[in-house]
C-alpha cells in the first residue's frame, strides 16, 4: 500500500499569494479527487507534490520517505499526466513511448518493448500505434496520455484535469483505465467535473484560498445533506428575491426552465425535497468557505 502524507504544508508567492495554507491530508492506493474552484490552490499542491517547488513550511512523507528533502524519490515513482501537453510532435505513438521509456529509466530493451505493448493494449491503443500522436483525436490524446504516465509503473499518478474537451463515450473509457490503474496505486485527480469525482473517487477533499475545507467519502460527504435541499421552479422576476430569503445553493436550467435548490433544516414552502448530489455538496461547501 503507497502512502503520501501532507502535514502542515504551507506555501505562499512571492507576490504574496498564500496558495497552500495549512494543508494536511493522508493519501493511500485508490483514486482521490481534488476538487476547488479556479485558483483555489489544486496545481500549487500537485506541483509542490512532485518537486517543481518548495514549500515554506510542513512535510511531505511518500512512503516515509521526505521528498522535499529527496525530491527525486517521488519522481522515479511518479506519472504525471497533464491537462494538455502543448505541443505534440510528429513522431508515432511507438516511438513517442519508446524515447520516453529511455527518459524514465526503462533501460533494458527487451523490458521497455514489453511494458510499450501492454501500455498500448491497455489503453486501446495498439492498432493505432504508427500514427503520429499529433494527429490523434483528443480522446486519444489523451489515453496515450496515460500510456505515457503508466510508464516505469510508476505508485503514484498525478492527473490534472483528464476529461475536459472529451465526448462522453471517450470520457467513460478514460474514466474506465483510471479506474482499473488505481487499485495498485495512488491516482490523484485534480479536475473541475465534480460528477467524476462522485462516479471515480472513493476519498475526496476540497479546496478554497489554499485551504481543505473538507475531506471524506463522496458518499459520506452527500450524506450529510439528506433532508435539507430543496428545489423549486422559479421565473426570472423571482429570482432576486429567493436570493434574498434563502440559502440558495445552486440554479440550474432543465427543460429551459430555471430550477434553483438551496439549503434548509425545514422545507420551505412550495419547495420539493430532492435527493442531495455531490454538486450540492459542493456549492454548499464552496458558499459556507469564507476566506
Ligand atoms: N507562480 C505563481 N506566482 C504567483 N501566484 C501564483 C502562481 N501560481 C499560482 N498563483 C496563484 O496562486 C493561487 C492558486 O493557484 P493554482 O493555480 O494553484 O489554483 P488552481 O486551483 O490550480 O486553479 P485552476 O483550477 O484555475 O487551475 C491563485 O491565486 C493563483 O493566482
Amino acid at each position: 500500500m503507497n502512502q503520501l502524507c501532507i502535514e502542515k504544508l504551507n506555501l505562499q508567492y512571492k507576490n504574496g499569494v498564500k496558495a497552500i495554507d495549512d494543508i494536511s491530508l493522508t493519501i493511500r492506493n485508490g483514486m482521490f479527487g481534488l476538487l476547488g474552484p479556479n485558483g483555489a490552490g489544486k496545481s500549487s499542491l500537485m506541483k509542490t507534490i512532485v518537486g517543481l517547488q518548495q514549500p515554506q513550511s510542513g512535510k511531505l512523507l511518500f512512503n516515509g520517505i521526505d521528498i522535499i528533502q529527496q525530491p527525486e524519490f517521488i519522481r522515479k515513482q511518479l506519472g504525471f499526466l497533464p491537462q494538455d501537453f502543448g505541443v505534440y510532435p510528429r513522431t508515432s505513438a511507438l516511438q513517442l513511448l519508446q524515447h520516453l521509456a529511455v527518459l524514465k529509466g526503462v533501460a533494458d530493451a527487451k523490458e521497455r518493448k514489453k511494458q510499450i505493448d501492454i501500455l498500448l493494449e491497455k489503453v486501446n491503443l495498439s492498432a493505432e500505434k504508427n500514427k503520429e500522436v499529433f494527429r490523434f483525436s483528443g480522446g486519444m490524446r489523451q489515453r496515450f496520455g496515460i500510456a505515457q504516465a503508466l510508464l516505469g509503473n510508476p505508485s503514484i499518478i498525478i492527473v490534472d484535469e483528464p476529461t475536459a474537451g472529451l465526448d462522453p463515450e471517450e470520457r467513460n473509457r478514460f474514466n474506465g483505465i483510471l479506474s482499473e490503474i488505481s487499485k495498485e496505486v495512488i491516482v490523484l485527480l485534480s479536475t473541475h467535473l465534480v460528477e467524476d469525482v462522485r462516479n471515480l473517487c472513493s476519498s475526496m477533499a476540497i479546496l478554497k484560498d489554499g485551504r481543505i475545507r473538507v475531506v471524506g467519502s463522496p458518499g459520506d460527504l452527500v450524506s450529510t445533506l439528506q433532508g435539507k435541499i430543496w428545489a423549486k421552479k422559479i421565473s426570472k422576476t423571482e429570482l432576486t428575491d429567493v436570493e434574498q430569503r434563502f440559502n440558495v445553493i445552486s440554479h440550474q436550467w432543465v427543460e429551459n426552465q430555471q430550477v434553483i435548490s438551496v439549503y434548509a433544516t425545514q422545507q420551505p414552502e412550495g419547495f420539493e425535497a430532492v435527493h442531495p448530489t455531490l454538486e450540492h455538496f459542493y456549492f454548499y461547501t464552496i458558499k459556507q468557505s469564507v476566506a
